[in-house]
C-alpha cells in the first residue's frame, strides 16, 4: 500500500485525500486547525455566507425601483442587522460544514491527526499533537498548507478594530465607519457586503480603478456601482499605517493624508505558509515570494513531495486547490492525469453585481498572447434585466477569429456565478460560437445575452479583433 501524507485540510488536501483513499493508498492527514482549512473555516464559506446576507439587503434597498416603497428614508430604518446574529450563523454555518468534511473523510477510511505538521527529511512527516510528536512515513507527502493574511508592519491587527478578514465574524454591530484597506477580490466583497449591509464604507485603492487583476471594463463597471452606492473610493493611495485613537482607526497614507472610521479592515494579500515546514532543508524549491514551485501535475522539485492550492501561488482559489490536489494524487498513484488547465478556470467576484470570468482574460488578448475576435454585450438592452431593474452589466465573449472556437468570457450581472457556466462549458469543449448560439435560451432571460453576443461573432469581421 502506498503511504500518503497530507500536510493541511483544505480543498487542497481534503480532496487528494478523497483521491488517494479512492486510489488504495493508506492516506494521513494532518490538519492543525480544522477540516476543510481557511476556505471552509475563515475565508471563502463565511464570506459568501456574509455576502448572501448583504445581497438580501440590497435588493430590499432596490425594491423603490420597482415601486415597492419602503416606508423610510433607509432601508437599515426598517430592517434592523443583527450582525452579532448574522455572525453567528455564519461561523456555525462553516463548523457544520467543516464537520461534514471530518466526517466523510473519516467514513472513508482517511486517518486524521490534529496538529501542526513538518517534513523530516523526503519520506517523513512529524506531527506536533496535544500528545506529543508523532511520526509518520511517507511514500508521498502533498504539502497543502495554503496561506495567513499579509499585515502591514506599521497596521497590526488588533482583532478588534483594525481587522483581518478572519476576524470580522468577531463583530457583534455594523461598523460605523469601516475603512477597507485593498481593492483586491477579498477588498471589493467585504466592502461591497458592508456597503450593502446599510455601513459607511471607504476603499483605499492603491491603483487607478478597484480590482487590478480583473477585466478593466468589468471592474469599471463595478466601481461606478459602488459609487452610485455612496461608497468613498479613493483611488492611487496606499496605506502605510492604522493606529488606534479611542473609538476610532487612523489609517495614515503614504501621500501624508489620514483617514478616520470607527474599524479598518486589512485586505492586502497573504503571504504562503511555507516557513517553519522544513521544506528546504530537503530541497523543496521556493520562489522568491515563499510559495512552493510546482509543474502542472503538483510536483514539486523532490519526488516523493507534491503541493498544492494556495501556498503554490497558481491560481488562489478553492476550485484551483481541489483540482491541484486531486491531480498530484492521480500522478503519484498512476491514475490516469490531465495536467492542469488554467484556461478553463472559472472564477467569480461576489460582489453587487457579480463579475464572472472564464478562459482567456482581455489583458491577454490585449497584451497579444492570442489573437481573438470579441464582443461586449450591454445588458442594459436585455428584458430580463430591465424587468429586473438592473442594468449595470454586460456579457464578452472571446473566441478564436478563424474557427469561432469559444475561448472565454466574462459576465457581469447579478448571479453571474451561475451565469458563467455555460461560458465555461463551451471553453472546455471547445465549442464554436455557431454551435453555441443553435442552443434555446429562456425567453427573457439573461442568459438570451450570452446566445446573443455569440451570434454576434458569426461575422467575426465585424468584431473588435485584437491582436
Ligand atoms: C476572503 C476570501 C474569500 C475567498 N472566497 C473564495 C471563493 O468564493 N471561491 C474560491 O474558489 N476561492 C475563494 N477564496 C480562496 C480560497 O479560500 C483558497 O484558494 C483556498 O482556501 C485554498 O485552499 P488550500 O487548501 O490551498 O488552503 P487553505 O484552505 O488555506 O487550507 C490550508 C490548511 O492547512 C493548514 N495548515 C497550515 N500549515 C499547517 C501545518 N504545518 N500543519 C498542519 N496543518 C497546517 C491550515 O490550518 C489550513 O487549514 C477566498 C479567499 C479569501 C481570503
Ligand atoms: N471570490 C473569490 O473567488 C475570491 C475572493 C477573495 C479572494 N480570492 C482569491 O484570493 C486571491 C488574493 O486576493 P486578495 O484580494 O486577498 O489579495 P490581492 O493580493 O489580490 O489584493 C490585494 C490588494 O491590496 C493592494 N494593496 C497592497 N498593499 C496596499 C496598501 N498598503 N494600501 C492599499 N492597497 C494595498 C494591492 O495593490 C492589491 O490590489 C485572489 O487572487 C483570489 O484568487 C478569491
Amino acid at each position: 500500500m502506498t503511504k500518503v501524507v497530507i500536510i493541511g485540510g483544505g480543498p487542497g488536501g481534503y480532496e487528494a485525500a478523497l483521491v488517494a483513499n479512492q486510489l488504495g493508498g493508506e492516506v494521513t492527514l494532518i490538519e492543525r486547525e480544522g477540516l476543510g482549512g481557511a476556505a471552509v473555516l475563515s475565508d471563502c464559506v463565511p464570506s459568501k455566507t456574509l455576502i448572501a446576507t448583504a445581497e438580501v439587503m440590497v435588493r430590499i434597498e432596490n425594491a423603490r425601483q420597482l415601486g415597492l416603497h419602503i416606508a423610510a428614508p433607509d432601508v437599515t430604518d426598517v430592517v434592523r442587522v443583527d450582525l452579532g446574529e448574522v455572525n453567528e450563523r455564519v461561523l456555525h454555518l462553516a463548523r457544520a460544514q467543516s464537520a461534514d468534511i471530518a466526517q466523510r473523510l473519516r467514513q472513508d477510511g482517511v486517518h486524521l491527526v490534529s496538529g501542526s505538521a513538518r517534513l523530516d527529511g523526503p519520506h517523513r512527516v512529524v506531527a506536533t499533537t496535544e500528545s506529543g510528536e508523532k511520526a509518520f512515513d511517507a511514500d508521498i507527502v502533498l504539502v497543502a498548507t495554503g496561506t495567513t493574511p499579509r499585515e502591514l508592519p506599521e497596521a497590526r491587527c488588533d482583532g478588534e478594530r483594525i481587522l483581518n478578514w478572519k476576524q470580522v465574524y468577531n463583530l457583534t454591530e455594523v461598523p460605523k465607519r469601516l475603512i477597507v484597506v485593498g481593492s483586491g477580490v477579498t477588498g471589493a466583497e467585504f466592502a461591497s457586503a458592508y456597503d450593502g449591509l446599510g455601513c459607511d464604507v471607504v476603499l483605499v485603492s492603491s491603483r487607478r480603478q478597484v480590482l487590478p487583476g480583473q477585466d478593466q471594463d468589468a471592474a469599471a463597471v463595478l466601481q461606478r456601482a459602488f459609487e452610485r452606492r455612496g461608497m468613498e473610493i479613493m483611488s492611487e493611495s496606499r496605506a502605510y499605517a492604522a493606529r488606534r485613537e479611542g473609538d476610532e482607526v487612523v489609517v495614515s497614507l503614504e501621500d501624508g493624508r489620514e483617514v478616520r472610521g470607527s474599524h479598518c479592515l486589512m485586505a492586502v494579500g497573504a503571504i504562503p505558509n511555507s516557513a517553519g515546514l522544513g521544506l528546504e532543508d530537503v530541497g523543496v524549491a521556493l520562489t522568491p515570494s515563499g510559495h512552493i514551485s510546482v509543474d502542472r501535475v503538483s510536483r514539486t522539485s523532490v519526488r516523493s513531495i507534491y503541493a498544492a492550492g494556495d501556498v503554490t501561488g497558481v491560481f488562489a482559489l478553492a476550485s484551483v486547490a481541489a483540482m491541484q490536489g486531486r491531480i498530484a494524487m492521480w500522478h503519484a498513484l498512476g491514475d490516469a492525469v490531465t495536467p492542469l488547465d488554467l484556461r478553463r478556470v472559472s472564477s467569480n467576484v461576489f460582489t453587487t453585481p457579480e463579475i464572472a470570468t472564464v478562459g482567456i482574460t482581455q489583458q491577454e488578448a490585449d497584451d497579444g498572447d492570442v489573437r481573438v475576435a470579441s464582443v461586449l454585450l450591454p445588458l442594459a438592452s436585455n428584458a430580463r434585466s430591465k424587468m429586473q431593474g438592473f442594468t449595470d452589466g454586460f456579457v464578452k465573449l472571446f473566441c478564436l477569429p478563424t474557427t469561432g472556437i469559444i475561448i472565454g468570457g466574462v459576465v457581469v450581472a447579478p448571479r453571474a456565478s451561475e451565469l458563467i457556466h455555460a461560458v465555461s462549458i463551451a471553453v472546455a469543449q471547445k465549442i464554436t460560437v455557431d454551435d453555441f448560439s443553435q442552443a434555446f435560451t429562456v425567453y427573457p432571460s439573461m442568459s438570451g445575452s450570452i446566445a446573443e453576443a455569440a451570434r454576434r461573432l458569426h461575422n467575426r469581421d465585424e468584431a473588435l479583433l485584437t491582436t
